[in-house]
């Protein structure tokens, strides 16, 4: 080992301190898992977390890939406000790839790393409850908001982390797929920004971060805001300079600061080691939401 190698050892102690047995949760949305290589580095980021101490915990996304295998059995994906439209044949494919493929190679990945990794879907262990959603979209004022019925989409109404805390616990790392169970039993599709912002709460984490394919919330002007809090989110989702795949991110962010989570960043998870970089370093990456 030359003396830089220890020198950055060494520097990152006081970060290893401060979030030793820290529960971390981490958003992976499915822009960010492109490459062979970017999904490599993601799993060593949360075995090297892991091992010096900190509890990760994470909630995977998969929207391009579960499009992607519609696609190919010849079903058309269709979207309102960001939510898929979830009939009993979309339910089925949707299952498949989040709790299948998807959760399995994430699990794999990091146990390529030496790390424990067990895969969950929100059906296992109960871990989440949902009811349906239903969708209220106003065209503008004047109008009454109209009613949408997105389908087989649920939003959460209870995590119970039991499961969770017993694996971390064990010294596992618990990676879980954004699938809940109705009351009558039904299965859900959530979004998994809203998951992972409930799993956050339910084990009041240290740290929430949401991994995308941006480098986080972006000005009009495309640059990146490095902090952003309630008011001016407010103005930016009047404006739409916040739309699309940010509202959700921007909103769930928003009720894990306020429901005991301590810390909320958006990070690109498109860059190398982001995690680390943003855990790591006195400036961090991204943008950080206050409320
Ligand atoms: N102000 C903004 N700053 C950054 N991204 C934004 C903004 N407004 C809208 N977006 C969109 O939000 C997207 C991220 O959401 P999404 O595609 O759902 O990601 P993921 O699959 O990671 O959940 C960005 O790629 C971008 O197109
Ligand atoms: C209801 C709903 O839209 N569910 C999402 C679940 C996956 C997800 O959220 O994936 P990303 O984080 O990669 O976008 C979907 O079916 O695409």
């Amino acid at each position: 080992m030359n003396a830089n190698v220890a020198d950055i050892l060494i520097e990152a102690l006081p970060y290893i301190r401060n979030f030793y047995g820290m529960t971390l949760v981490i958003k992976y949305g499915g822009h960010a898992m492109v490459d062979e290589q970017l999904k490599a580095d993601f799993a060593r980021d949360i075995t090297l977390l892991k091992f010096i101490g900190l509890n990760p915990v994470v909630v995977h996304g998969g929207g391009p890939q579960i499009s992607e295998v519609m696609n190919k059995m010849g079903l058309s994906a269709k979207f309102v406000r960001g939510m898929r439209q979830t009939d009993a044949a979309t339910m089925d494919v949707v299952e498949m790839v989040l709790g299948g493929k998807v959760n399995k190679g994430i699990v794999h990945q990091i146990n390529q790393q030496g790390g424990k990794a067990v895969g969950l879907s929100g059906k296992d262990g109960q871990l989440i409850q949902a009811r349906k959603l239903y969708i209220e979209y106003r065209e503008d004022d004047s109008k009454p908001p109209e009613i949408i019925d997105p389908g087989l989409v649920g939003e959460v109404t209870c995590v119970n982390p039991e499961i969770i805390n017993t694996l971390t616990d064990r010294g596992f790392i618990p990676i879980i797929a954004p699938v809940g169970t109705g009351e009558a039993g039904e299965t859900y599709n959530i979004n998994a920004d809203w998951v992972a912002g409930k799993v956050a709460q339910a084990l009041s984490a240290g740290r929430f971060v949401l991994m995308t394919d941006v480098d986080g919330v972006l000005g009009a002007d495309g640059q990146l805001i490095s902090s952003v809090d309630t008011g001016a989110i407010g103005r930016m989702i009047e404006t739409g300079e916040i739309s699309g795949g940010m509202i959700p991110k921007i909103e769930c962010a928003l009720d894990a600061l306020r429901n005991g989570v301590d810390k909320t960043h958006i990070i690109n998870g498109k860059q190398r080691h982001a995690l680390l970089l943003e855990l790591f370093t006195d400036s961090g990456i991204g943008t950080q939401v206050t409320v």
